[in-house]
């Protein structure tokens, strides 16, 4: 009997595995050989040559795989050639073995849209924040965000360097893996917002949250992760700024983890090809067990009406 092959979505989520992961290389290759390139794209929007190389190898690699797949990547489109050991044709195998959820057995290509941030937390990198960066590659299917990959490629740089970085996943349906989540501790509220785009509307949203504990960290994948791991209730940006590629995966990988990523007003975002690159009504994600709509209740009219 032939093997079946497995569905698109779960070959895509074993291929976005391992380009993320080899894009998490090249970040600190560049770091390494120490001139960033850095270019200035608008006001505190930075870009550098680990942006710009990252997200080529993502999506050289992907595109050899999956010709005529919708990839939306926040550096924009290029078609200059890449060095061959950019390209990464090969899948996750564990991931790969897996059940693929009933629902998206027979997804096809046409339903997909790939968003990827190849470098989450530009501003942290240049300024040797290392921890806060991660490459962010998020399956999209008809809008919705179903599968992502946040890999941190500087996971352990400060302690265990011989186990330098790590790559998580979710699933919706099947689950998150590469690392185990934790619960937030109970009887206090920790809240991960930004650091470099703080603004006074940001800052009014954390006041009437009364939280414990601020962590004002970089990069949107990182805050999610710190969800993740136990280490924050929820994450908090009552701003525009965001974008689609910086929300997609880590909604995917904590709605997965039973969190929830929506705006402020406690909506999801879509994320189909044809839906504005900007999260206008800001960012809210909770950690699994966490009441997102009362979080959703307790900031005030006046700051849910500014983020329309
Ligand atoms: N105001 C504004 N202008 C431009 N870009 C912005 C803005 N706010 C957030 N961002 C982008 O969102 C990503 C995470 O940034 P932050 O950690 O600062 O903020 S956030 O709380 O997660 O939004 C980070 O993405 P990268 O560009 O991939 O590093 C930010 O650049
Ligand atoms: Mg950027
Ligand atoms: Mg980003
Ligand atoms: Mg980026």
């Amino acid at each position: 009997m032939m093997a079946q092959s497995p569905p698109l979505v779960l070959k895509l989520l074993a291929s976005s595995i391992r380009a993320a992961t080899r894009a998490g290389k090249i970040i600190r290759d560049v770091m390494s050989r120490g001139d960033l390139g850095i270019i200035e794209k608008g006001k505190n929007d930075l870009q550098t040559e680990a942006d710009r190389s990252a997200q080529k190898c993502i999506i050289v690699s992907l595109s050899q795989q999956y010709p005529n797949l919708t990839i939306i990547g926040e550096e924009g489109t290029s078609n200059s050639e890449v060095p061959s050991d950019w390209v990464v044709t090969d899948c996750d195998q564990g991931v790969l073995a897996m059940q693929c959820p009933e629902e998206y057995v027979n997804v096809g290509l046409k339903d997909i849209t790939v968003w990827v941030d190849p470098l989450d937390g530009t501003s942290e990198y240049a300024q040797g924040l290392l921890d806060h960066v991660t490459v962010l590659v998020g399956v999209a299917v008809k809008g919705k965000a179903v599968g992502g990959v946040i890999h941190q490629p500087y996971y352990n740089w400060l302690t265990e360097a011989d186990k330098l970085g790590r790559t998580i996943w979710g699933l919706s349906g099947l689950g998150v893996g590469g690392f185990t989540p934790r619960s937030p501790p109970e009887g206090q509220l920790i809240i991960a917002t930004t650091r470099s785009h703080s603004s006074p509307l940001v800052q009014e949203a954390l006041d009437a949250l009364k939280p414990d504990t601020v962590l004002r960290v970089g990069g949107a994948g990182h805050k999610v992760l710190l969800v993740l791991e136990g280490k924050a209730h929820a994450y908090v940006f009552a701003s525009k700024g965001c974008k689609k590629w910086d929300t997609c995966a880590p909604e995917a990988v904590l709605a997965a983890s039973g969190g929830k990523l929506t705006d402020i007003h406690g909506n999801l975002y879509t994320y189909e090809e044809t839906v504005a690159y900007p999260n206008n009504r800001g960012v809210l994600a909770t950690a699994a067990g966490i009441d997102h709509s009362s979080i959703v209740n307790k900031i005030p009219q006046k700051i849910r009406d500014a983020l329309v």
